[in-house]
């Protein structure tokens, strides 16, 4: 066997359970004095779908551009592959598939036409094998039978699939996708959620963000809550939502008199439509609050609690909503 070369990244501690990406006290502040990213400590664990989830302006994209090397941190540092970036970028970039604000594509060349020309200009990759490597990525992402059109008939679902292609032309450890399904409909979000899903089960880790928090949900293990460029929380999205307390939902023919209640009795954002109230539920034991529902003569049918979401984790974290206007 080749001894490990110098250069190559520290496949054995991140393999012993290291994590693939690992950054301390990552700070950027832009020339401007913009502080963009502050004092993050994040940690994505080798195979594990990692969204990097906040509103539009709250750091994602430049802690991106930090990680692939394309900007320096002003202070702090971050690892990726188990070696520090940027020094190490060009023994780390080649294990690591981008896409990173839309692929850069030429409409007048078909979709095949790009990845040969694509990766022609990367020079570590082998011309021998190009031809099987760009047949097998774009059967990959379901492009096989529109790789002869011209990318500029292609859809915008159809670019970002081949903009994975292009990630995809080498084997990699890491998928950095930056919002991946921007400005898709419903059909080519679903395409691309369920590329990534398949991408991820062969063991690829894939970091992606995106400021919508039902894709996190549908598609991530794991993820990291970005506010006003610091890190809110981390983990396992299973655990990210058990730790907060879902909406108080109360069915009842009486949804007047159940808000009444339900405010008197320290509920806060109280809607009601229909025959159900629904409220941010008070901080003291529930059977209490519907006790005295049922005292003030509140017909209840139905008292629960919805199972929390990300996004009711997010208002518990920040005291904000998920806005993400801007
Ligand atoms: N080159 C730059 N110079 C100065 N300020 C910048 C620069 N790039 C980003 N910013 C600012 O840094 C903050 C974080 O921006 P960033 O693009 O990282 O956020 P984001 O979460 O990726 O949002 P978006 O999804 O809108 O890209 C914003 O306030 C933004 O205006």
């Amino acid at each position: 066997m080749d001894e490990p070369s110098a250069t190559e990244p520290d496949r054995e501690r991140e393999d012993a359970g290291e994590s693939v990406i690992a950054t301390r006290a990552l700070t950027k502040r832009y020339r401007g004095g913009q502080l963009a990213v502050d004092g993050l400590d994040l940690t994505v664990p080798a195979g594990s779908v990692f969204g990097f989830l906040g509103p539009n302006g709250s750091g994602k994209t430049t802690t991106i551009r930090m990680l692939m090397g394309l900007i320096e941190p002003t202070s702090g540092t971050a690892r990726v592959l188990g070696r520090p970036m940027p020094r190490a970028a060009r023994a780390v970039l080649p294990h690591v598939g981008a896409l990173i604000e839309g692929p850069a594509l030429y409409g007048f060349l078909s979709g095949r036409d790009n990845l040969l020309r694509y990766d022609a200009a990367d020079p570590t990759s082998d011309p021998r094998t190009r031809r099987a490597r760009v047949a097998a990525a774009l059967d990959r992402v379901g492009l096989t039978a529109a790789a002869t059109k011209k990318a500029k008939a292609y859809s915008l679902g159809m670019k970002q699939r081949l903009g994975l292609a292009a990630a995809l032309l080498q084997p990699r450890r890491l998928l950095v996708l930056d919002e991946p399904t921007n400005g898709l409909d419903p059909q080519g979000m679903r395409e691309i959620r369920s590329l990534v899903r398949e991408l991820a089960s062969d063991g690829t880790t894939v970091f992606l963000s995106s400021h919508l928090l039902d894709e996190i949900e549908q598609v991530c293990t794991h993820a990291a809550v970005m506010a006003q460029g610091r890190l809110i929380t981390q983990g396992p999205v299973s655990d990210l939502a058990a730790g907060t307390r879902g909406r108080l939902i109360v069915t009842t023919p009486d949804p007047g008199e159940a808000a009444r209640v339900l405010k008197e009795q320290g509920a806060s954002d109280v809607v009601t439509e229909d025959d159900k109230v629904t409220a941010e539920p008070p901080d003291r034991d529930l059977a209490d609050v519907n006790a005295a529902l049922v005292s003030a003569g509140v017909r209840v049918r139905g008292f629960g609690l919805q199972r929390a979401s990300l996004e009711d984790a997010f208002v518990a974290l920040t005291g904000e909503g998920f806005d993400v206007a801007g």
